[in-house]
């Protein structure tokens, strides 16, 4: 089974960070994906732009090393490396100085009538001078779209002041601020699951679900990324943004339409209702910790400290109670915890429901679990439902918890894209439906940085916890203190 691919208007995509690790291992790798799938168009150009001095002939041969690097061999056809490599350019630009905009203006200005996209894949300290860069040289045509890379901002008044800086140049509707999650197809998933079937719709709510566990759990480290990670914290690096998102997708009410702003509306709405966690309950509804020396699957692995080579208290572990405001959820925990060197990369969605008010069957029939619907982001994307049936047999009536399993790559017989292959598109197709809007993530600031406070003023430590375990014994508690467990790995 193949969905139909409809090619996209030709763009020019000016890759600031063109050197960068986000360039080299997702965004080059998500274009020659697409030019695969034969969605771009002539004349498409991707456009690498960094400091580092380099021809076109160098910078093809950087993002054919790239695409050898992150792609299987059987991706790469000679004659499709080909037509994509023909389509690289570089120019050597400085955000700090005007190094480098003339050259990249008499590049675009061959291509004055195409869409045009500037992603911004470095650091957030510089978006500011690219975007004044970008309208001093004239480089805004009618069709120009920026794209924005996380972090946006470390706190509220940082991410406002980050807006700020870009709606100074350019309009909202040309602001594409990604949180990949959003790509993925699993997460576009949820929202099929809950809007194109009348079955969960009716259930979606206190009366019926008990609560709502959300889990991004990783098994690699820092990753190379030590600088960045070690000032921002698993709250700010997945919470803020990912989690958050997710919890928005879950939560919200059915929007009129697919449209970017009916969308965007709802998931504001769950925003705001987010019941904050302040300095009396922050202790009591949050959990930090820190990965100490443990094992991986590839063997025995550092603690965080030791990685980074300096003491820290940052957390690489987060769990949080979460509650919603509003009719529909009041009294419905939702439990989120993410962290980094767990004991599996597994991210999934619980939906746990309440249990049958009243059971006909005796003791001899076992325990009654309550019904779960399971949805599984990755690795291994699908849903579970999980229901009680009879075990097959004469022996009598014996219940048995069992799920009804869709696993996508059993379901449909086509490669899952990487969330950016979706997203890269989207900006050249002006749809804004799975981007941030601004609101959106000054609301979800607003609901961090009281955590944040919180915790510095009582000075919550992060827990250490094991490498290759499921975080702090302090996360289980906070869960099992309401009668709860977290669902297991299954
Ligand atoms: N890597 C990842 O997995 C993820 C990254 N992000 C975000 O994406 C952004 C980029 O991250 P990442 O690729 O890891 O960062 P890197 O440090 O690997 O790359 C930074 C890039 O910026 C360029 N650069 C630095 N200074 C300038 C300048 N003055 N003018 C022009 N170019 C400059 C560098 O090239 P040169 O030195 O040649 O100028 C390099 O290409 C960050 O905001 C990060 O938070 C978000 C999610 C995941
Ligand atoms: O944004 C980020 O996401 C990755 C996890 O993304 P995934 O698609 O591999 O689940 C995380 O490792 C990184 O710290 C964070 O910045």
């Amino acid at each position: 089974m193949s969905s139909q691919i409809i090619p996209v208007e030709p763009f020019d995509y000016v890759v600031f960070g063109g050197t960068g690790d986000l360039a080299e291992r997702k965004l080059l790798p998500a274009l020659y994906h697409r030019q695969l799938a034969g969605q771009l168009t002539e004349p498409t150009r991707i456009i690498g732009a960094s400091r580092t001095a380099m021809t076109n002939e160098e910078y093809r041969n950087y993002t054919l090393a790239a695409l050898k690097e992150h792609l299987k061999a059987e991706e790469l056809e000679e004659t499709e490396v080909a037509n994509f490599l023909a389509r690289i350019h570089y120019v050597s630009v400085d955000a700090k100085s005007d190094q480098g905009w003339d050259d990249l203006k008499k590049l675009l200005d061959t291509g004055k009538d195409i869409v045009r996209a500037f992603y911004l894949a470095v650091s957030p300290s510089i978006f500011g001078d690219i975007a004044d860069k970008i309208r001093d040289h004239k480089l805004i045509t009618k069709s120009t779209r920026i794209v924005v890379e996380k972090p946006i901002g470390r706190d509220l008044a940082s991410a406002q002041a980050l807006n700020d800086t870009i709606g100074k140049v350019f309009k909202e509707e040309q602001i594409f601020r990604i949180d990949h999650y959003l790509g993925k197809e699993t997460v576009q998933n949820l929202m099929a699951l809950r809007f194109a079937n009348a079955l969960y719709e009716p259930l979606w709510n206190s009366a019926h679900i008990d609560h709502v566990q959300i889990t991004v759990a990783e098994s690699v480290g820092l990753e190379g990324r030590v600088t960045y990670y070690d000032k921002a914290g698993a709250l700010r690096d997945m919470v803020q943004n990912h989690i958050l998102q997710l919890l928005c997708l879950v939560a919200m009410e059915a929007p009129s339409s697919l449209d970017a702003e009916a969308v965007r509306d709802e998931k504001l709405k769950v925003l705001r209702s987010l019941k904050p966690i302040t300095d009396g309950n922050v202790e009591k509804q949050t959990v930090r910790g820190q990965y100490r020396a443990g094992a991986s699957a590839g063997g025995p692995v550092n603690g965080y400290q030791d990685e980074l080579g300096a003491a820290s208290d940052t957390e690489t572990f987060v769990a949080i109670k979460a509650e919603i405001n509003n009719w529909r959820w009041a009294g419905v925990p939702f439990y989120l915890r993410t962290g980094k060197r767990l004991a599996t990369r597994m991210s999934e969605i619980v939906i746990a429901f309440k249990p049958i008010p009243h059971s006909i069957f005796g003791e001899s029939a076992g325990r009654i679990e309550a019904n779960k619907l399971v949805i599984r982001l990755q690795p291994d994307e699908g849903v579970k439902q999980w229901l009680m049936i009879k075990d097959p047999g004469p022996g009598g009536m014996r219940l048995r918890h069992v799920s009804l399993d869709m696993s996508f790559a059993q379901a449909f017989d086509v490669r899952n894209p990487d969330a950016y292959e979706r997203l890269l598109m989207d900006v050249i197709r002006s749809n804004q439906t799975l981007f941030m809007r601004r609101d959106e993530v000054e609301a979800a600031w607003n609901w961090v940085d009281p955590i944040l406070k919180g915790w510095e003023e009582i000075g919550q430590k992060a827990q250490g916890y094991t490498s290759g375990t499921w975080g702090p014994s302090q996360a289980i508690a906070l869960i099992e203190r309401d009668g709860r467990t977290w669902h297991e790995n299954d």
